[in-house]
């Protein structure tokens, strides 16, 4: 059976804590908007995809038991507020930013139509965030799958396998399931052509050591757990074909904000000559900044650096700086953007997006 991070059906929205993997298994129920600001806030859920689709379907739950109004402007007003609260969870992965227009935009569509009813407009909100749940796993599968293809022509354009080094987690436990950059490790995988995938233990919240190895020695698929000091030498020395990451914020010029690491791997990749992916979907894109310098990096408690399963490892008094995220210039994205749509230049990534919305 395939992991699950999200657990849902009408009314119902349970979540795989993820700060107890992978010694313990165990789903928890989100029956509100507040409890799913809480688990993203701690990171209970997490990836850019993932907090996006908890934060709507935590609503859709909510709306599902009646909440909101009475009346088609307190309803609406209802899902407003509750979207931009979840938005306040964590800045830097455009997605919840994203859907929540969305389905705020949708509450006020429905509202405003001829003989609007309540009920109406809490259908129309809940069916989106059904959609979204069901369009990201299958934009994850176009992504992998087309993520593959463009890689193989590109680093092992003789046949043969190839093997990819990738960074945090980016699969089942950030998405729907299937995943962006081991979705493409995935698809590799099922092609026959993934010699080993790599990947990096991705400190301090450990997303490679405890979920992207979970996730891989779950499905078989031949790995390697490195630390994240060893990326560049693993270049040097293991035969990487590729990297491939997620990201939480494209922005138009390709600038991509991802897991803290990431930038320092790509500038490694370029030494070494080795193609830079950068896999995401169209939802973890946003148009609206022009550069990665206007991209909010959260900072994450100095506590999650200095200790390590509850006990500290830092000397007492040290300073701490904890960006969760880093920006990686589009230039090093050497590779591509690995979208559903298909794979593009950093510099062609604007206009194949806005041909889609058109
Ligand atoms: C497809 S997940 C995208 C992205 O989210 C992760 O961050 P976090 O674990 O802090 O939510 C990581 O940056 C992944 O690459």
């Amino acid at each position: 059976m395939a992991l699950e991070a999200i657990r849902y059906s009408r009314g119902s929205l349970q979540i795989l804590d993820q700060l107890l993997l992978p010694q313990r298994s165990c789903y928890e129920a989100v029956g509100s908007v507040r409890q799913a600001w809480e688990a993203i806030r701690a990171m209970k859920v997490r990836g850019a995809p993932a907090i996006a689709l908890v934060g709507c379907l935590s609503l859709a739950v909510e709306l599902q038991a009646g909440a909101g109004g009475p009346g088609l402007d307190a309803l609406v007003a209802f899902v407003r507020e509750a979207l931009s609260f979840l938005v306040t969870a964590r800045p830097t992965a455009v997605n919840m930013a994203r859907v929540a227009r969305q389905l705020a935009d949708a509450a006020a569509r429905e509202a405003e139509r001829e003989g609007a009813t309540e009920e109406a407009v809490r259908e129309r909100v809940i069916r989106c965030a059904e959609d979204m749940l069901e369009k990201d796993l299958r934009d994850n599968r176009s992504i992998g799958d087309l993520g593959a293809q463009h890689l193989l022509e590109k680093a092992a354009p003789g046949g043969g396998k190839v093997t990819v080094l990738t960074h945090c987690n980016t699969g089942a436990l950030a998405t729907s399931g299937y995943g962006t950059a081991l979705g493409v490790i995935r698809s590799l995988h099922r092609l026959g052509r993934l010699e080993r995938a790599l990947c990096t233990e991705t400190r301090p919240y450990n997303q490679g050591a405890r979920l992207t190895a979970f996730e891989l020695v779950y499905e078989q698929i031949p790995a390697t757990l490195i630390a994240d000091s060893a990326a560049a030498a693993a270049m040097a020395q293991r035969g990487v074909s590729a990297v491939v990451v997620g990201a939480d914020r494209v922005v138009a010029n390709g600038d991509t904000a991802n897991k803290v690491g990431t930038y320092q791997l790509a500038i490694a990749a370029k030494h070494h000559g080795i193609p830079f992916y950068v896999a995401a979907p169209s939802s973890s894109c946003d148009l609206c900044l022009e550069t990665g310098r206007e991209i909010v990096i959260e900072e994450r408690p100095g506590q999650e650096l200095t200790d390590v399963s509850g006990v500290r490892v830092a000397a007492p008094g040290i300073e701490v700086w904890n960006p969760a995220f880093d920006v990686t210039p589009h230039d090093l994205i050497t590779g591509g953007i690995i979208t559903e749509m298909g794979v593009f230049a950093p510099e062609e990534l604007r206009a194949a997006l806005n041909a889609t919305a058109s």
